[in-house]
């Protein structure tokens, strides 16, 4: 087993709890309620512009020219695509244009303000792994997709050829860096492995008041 996947495998209960959520559920049979989408789609812009920042940091503190790039056209991805969906979601849902962050998403924010400021790339690739992986995961069930594009197209972002090589390529970036890491890089990578991880499960639950 990879180290990646052994991580996986350690935060099983939580990691099935977030992919098997009821908003996920809800999300698939696109019944779940436009306050519940609204309140979550509010809270994950501001999980958004974190990532993108921690996506830049994993751009410079990369040490190979072929994942700098592939990361690189990511970065590009994420802030074309994925926030084209959040403007047409958020202005037929009429969410508010500021809102706080609840526990959770400051939860979030925090563990991405750590792992972009310590400049580590193996801090850095392992906060990433866990919300593309798990986001990957859910998004990934083989069953019918939801009507409204609205639903459908929050599933989409997350599945796919182009998805899936991208979370391959986390991956394999995360087991080549721990591969050479001294066994605190590797303590402190599970550390904030297991931390995304309830974080995941915790960000699901707070969409539902
Ligand atoms: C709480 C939360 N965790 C993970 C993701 C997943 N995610 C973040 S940015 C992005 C675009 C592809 O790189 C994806 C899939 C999310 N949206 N919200």
């Amino acid at each position: 087993m990879s180290f990646a996947e052994h991580l996986r495998a350690a935060t099983a209960s939580t990691w099935d709890a977030a992919v098997g959520h009821r908003f996920v559920a809800e999300l698939w049979a696109g019944t779940v309620d436009d306050a519940v989408l609204a309140r979550y789609l509010a809270q994950d812009a501001l999980f958004l512009d974190r990532f993108v920042a921690l996506l830049g940091q994993a751009v410079a503190s990369a040490d190979r020219t072929g994942p700098r790039l592939a990361i690189a056209r990511q970065l590009g991805t994420v802030a074309g695509e994925e926030d084209d969906y959040f403007g047409r979601a958020l202005a037929r849902l009429g969410t508010p244009p500021t809102v706080e962050p609840l526990a959770p998403t400051q939860g979030f924010l925090d563990l991405m303000d750590e792992a972009r400021r310590s400049g580590a790339y193996a801090d850095v690739l392992t906060v990433l792994l866990v919300a593309e992986w798990l986001y990957l995961d859910w998004a990934s069930r083989p069953q019918p997709s939801p009507r409204d594009w609205l639903h459908r197209e929050w599933i989409d972002l997350h599945r796919g050829s182009a998805f899936a090589a991208w979370v391959e390529l986390l991956r394999t970036e995360t087991d080549r860096v721990a591969a050479h890491a001294d066994a605190a890089t590797r303590d402190r990578m599970a550390e904030l492995f297991t931390r995304a991880v309830d974080l995941e499960l915790a960000f699901f639950d707070a969409a539902y008041p």
